[in-house]
């Protein structure tokens, strides 16, 4: 069992403060939304989840059965879709797959396993194999960032709007996907502003907002 902690949690950039002695839990096993309007600190919740911002005040703990994760556990095991998440645009889909998953696991992906990654996000591996990326539409981007994502076999899964930009079937797939992983056991916060997503969810995290 992974537990996500935030303890007493205070966040202020320039003076303000955005999130206020803030505590919550996300469990894996379950798809925890991020709620709250506009500005209220979703995005920034999920970057202190993943170790890319620190908290002013309190704590943010990854435990699994008991044991705190380290550092380098929280960079290995902690995957993120994030709108300023970017991949090079002069690479082709699979160049970028090849670099990011580089600092994992030092292997690139067969061609197998590079085509069943495409097809899963609803990329057609033929179509893209020499496009480079500043040729895809935002929602291919975006599909590719589920599919580095997919690839990194991360076990806490920081999703921020990852239906932003995407069709139907692509908000349907990222449902799908998010779903699979927490029956296989992986933590999935996601924030969001939709109410399709949020009834979605097993449970949620409020932010006031203030
Ligand atoms: N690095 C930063 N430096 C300064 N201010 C920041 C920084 N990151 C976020 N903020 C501010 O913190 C507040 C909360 O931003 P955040 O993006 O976390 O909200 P959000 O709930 O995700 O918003 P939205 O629903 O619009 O995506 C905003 O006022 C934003 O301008």
């Amino acid at each position: 069992m992974i537990r996500l902690t935030f303890s007493g949690v205070t966040k202020c950039f320039d003076g303000r403060t955005i999130i206020r002695n803030f505590s919550a839990e996300a469990l894996s096993g379950q798809i925890t939304a991020v709620t709250g309007i506009n500005g209220s600190g979703k995005s920034t919740l999920l970057k202190l989840a993943a170790g890319l911002l620190l908290p002013d005040t309190g704590s943010v703990i990854v435990r699994e059965d008991g044991s705190v994760w380290r550092k380098n556990d929280r960079c290995r095991r902690v995957g993120m879709v994030a709108p300023d998440m970017h991949v090079y645009s002069e690479l082709t889909a699979r160049e970028n797959l090849d670099f990011f998953l580089g600092f994992r696991y030092n292997v690139p992906l067969s061609d197998r396993q590079y085509d069943e990654l495409m097809s899963r996000v609803g990329l057609q591996p033929d179509a893209i194999l020499k496009k480079r990326v500043r040729n895809f539409s935002t929602g291919m981007e975006k599909r590719l960032h589920l599919a580095i994502l997919l690839a990194s076999g991360a076990d806490v899964w920081l999703l921020d709007e990852p239906g932003a930009h995407l069709d139907r079937a692509g908000r349907c797939l990222v449902q799908r996907e998010a779903r699979r992983a927490a029956e296989e056991g992986k933590l999935v916060l996601w924030a969001t502003n939709d109410a399709e997503e949020e009834a979605e969810a097993d449970a949620s995290i409020a932010l006031s907002g203030r």
